[in-house]
C-alpha cells in the first residue's frame, strides 16, 4: 500500500522532499562514525533504509544506539562517513533539515503536552490557523476533524479526541505521535525504543502500528533492547556493538534464536559456557603485560605488608606476654 495521505492546504509542517534517484534507498549510511573528544561512540556503519520497510536496530546499554540515531535525525553531525538521503550525500545542520527531507524521530518523551487535548497533541507546532496579518485564529474544528479521521485511517479509534492525552496509555500516545509523523508526510520514521516502558498488551498496540506506517510505505527504523519485539515486525537487523555494527541481517537470513544470541553476548556468551560446561577450575593467566618495573613494585609492597603484619604480631605476643617479647629479661 502506499502512502496516499496528505496534509491539507494550511498546515505549517514543511512538505518533505524527494530528490535524486528513486532505486536508490530513502537512506543509507556509508562508514559513518561520530567521536566525542577521545570517545569513539561509533565507527564504521553502514546501513541502508529502504521504504516499505522496518530496520530494527539494537544493542546494549552504550552500544550506540542513541548517537545513531541522533546521526539519521540531524542532530549530531558524524565525524566520518558518508550519510545519504535518495542516493545523495547530506549534511544536516538540525533536525528540521532532516524533516525537510522527511526523516521524523519519535523520541521516547513524545514531546506532548499532557493537559492538551488528543487533537491539540496531533497538531502541535504544526498548529492550522486562518485569518490575515497578526490576528490568525486556530482552526479548531478542521484540526479535530483531521486528527480523528487520520488516526482512525490507521486504525486508531479513541473514545473521546478531546481528552488529554495523559488519559491515554503508554501505547495509545505512542500511536498517536506515530500517526502524526504519518500525516505530516514522514517518510522515514525512527522510533526511539518505544516499546521501552511498556507492558505486553501496550508493546502489541505498538508493534501493531509499527507494522502500519510500514503498510503505508515508510521506511521504519525501530530501534530497541528486546529481540522478541523486533523480530515481530522487522525486515531486518542491525545489532551495535561498543559502537560497531555486530550484526546486519535481512530476516531471511536469521532466526529469534539467532537474534536473541546476538543480543544476549553471542561469541562472550558460548566462551563462557564453554568454560562453565568443562567445570574446570578458570584459567590463571600469566602476567605477560606487568613490567619488571611494576612487579617489583608489587614486590616491594607485599614486604612492607608483611613487615608490618609482622610488627603488630610481635607487639600484640609482647602485650600479650606482659612485654616479654620485646623487653630484655630483668636477669
Ligand atoms: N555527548 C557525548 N559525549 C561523550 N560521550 C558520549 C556522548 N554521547 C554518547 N557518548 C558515549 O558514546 C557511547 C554510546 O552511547 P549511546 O548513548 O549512543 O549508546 P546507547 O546504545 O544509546 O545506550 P543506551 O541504550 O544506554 O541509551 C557511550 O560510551 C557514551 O558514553
Amino acid at each position: 500500500m502506499t502512502k496516499t495521505t496528505k496534509p491539507e492546504t494550511g498546515v505549517a509542517a514543511p512538505a518533505p522532499r524527494r530528490h535524486g534517484d528513486s532505486s536508490a534507498p530513502v537512506l543509507q549510511l556509508k562508514g559513518v562514525g561520530k567521536s566525542f573528544g577521545n570517545i569513539k561512540a561509533l565507527s564504521g556503519i553502514d546501513l541502508k533504509v529502504s521504504s516499505g520497510e522496518v530496520t530494527c536496530i539494537l544493542g546494549d546499554n552504550g552500544a550506540g544506539k542513541s548517537t545513531l540515531i541522533k546521526i539519521i535525525a540531524g542532530l549530531h553531525a558524524p565525524t566520518a562517513g558518508e550519510y545519504m538521503v535518495d542516493g545523495e550525500p547530506v549534511h544536516f545542520s538540525s533536525p528540521r533539515e532532516a524533516l525537510d527531507r522527511g526523516i521524523a524521530t519519535v523520541y521516547q518523551d513524545l514531546a506532548m503536552v499532557s493537559l492538551m487535548p488528543v487533537w491539540r497533541n496531533f497538531f502541535l507546532g504544526s498548529e492550522l490557523r486562518t485569518g490575515f496579518g497578526p490576528v490568525k485564529m486556530l482552526e479548531v474544528d478542521k484540526m479535530r476533524r483531521i486528527a480523528d479521521e487520520e488516526l482512525k485511517k490507521m486504525g486508531i479509534d479513541l473514545p473521546d479526541i478531546d481528552a488529554p492525552i495523559s488519559n491515554l496509555s503508554g501505547g495509545q500516545k505512542q500511536v498517536v505521535a506515530i500517526a502524526r509523523a504519518v500525516y505530516f508526510g514522514a517518510r522515514v520514521l525512527i522510533l526511539d525504543e518505544p516499546t521501552a516502558a511498556l507492558g505486553v498488551k501496550q508493546s502489541g498496540v505498538v508493534l501493531k502500528y509499527i507494522n502500519a506506517a510500514r503498510e503505508a510505505g515508510l521506511g521504519v527504523i525501530f530501534i530497541t533492547h528486546n529481540p522478541h519485539h523486533a523480530f515481530m515486525v522487522g525486515d531486518h537487523f542491525a545489532v551495535l556493538k561498543l559502537g560497531q555494527m555486530e550484526l546486519d541481517a535481512p530476516r531471511s537470513e536469521l532466526s529469534l534464536d539467532d537474534l536473541t544470541h546476538h543480543m544476549a553476548g553471542g561469541a562472550e556468551l558460548d566462551a563462557l559456557e564453554h568454560e562453565l560446561t568443562r567445570g574446570g577450575t578458570p584459567e590463571v593467566h600469566p602476567l605477560h603485560d606487568v613490567s619488571a618495573k611494576e612487579l617489583k613494585g608489587v614486590g616491594a609492597a607485599i614486604q612492607a605488608a608483611d613487615a608490618v603484619s609482622e610488627e603488630g604480631a610481635e607487639s600484640a605476643s609482647a602485650e600479650a606476654s606482659g612485654g616479654a617479647a620485646t623487653k630484655p629479661s630483668a636477669d
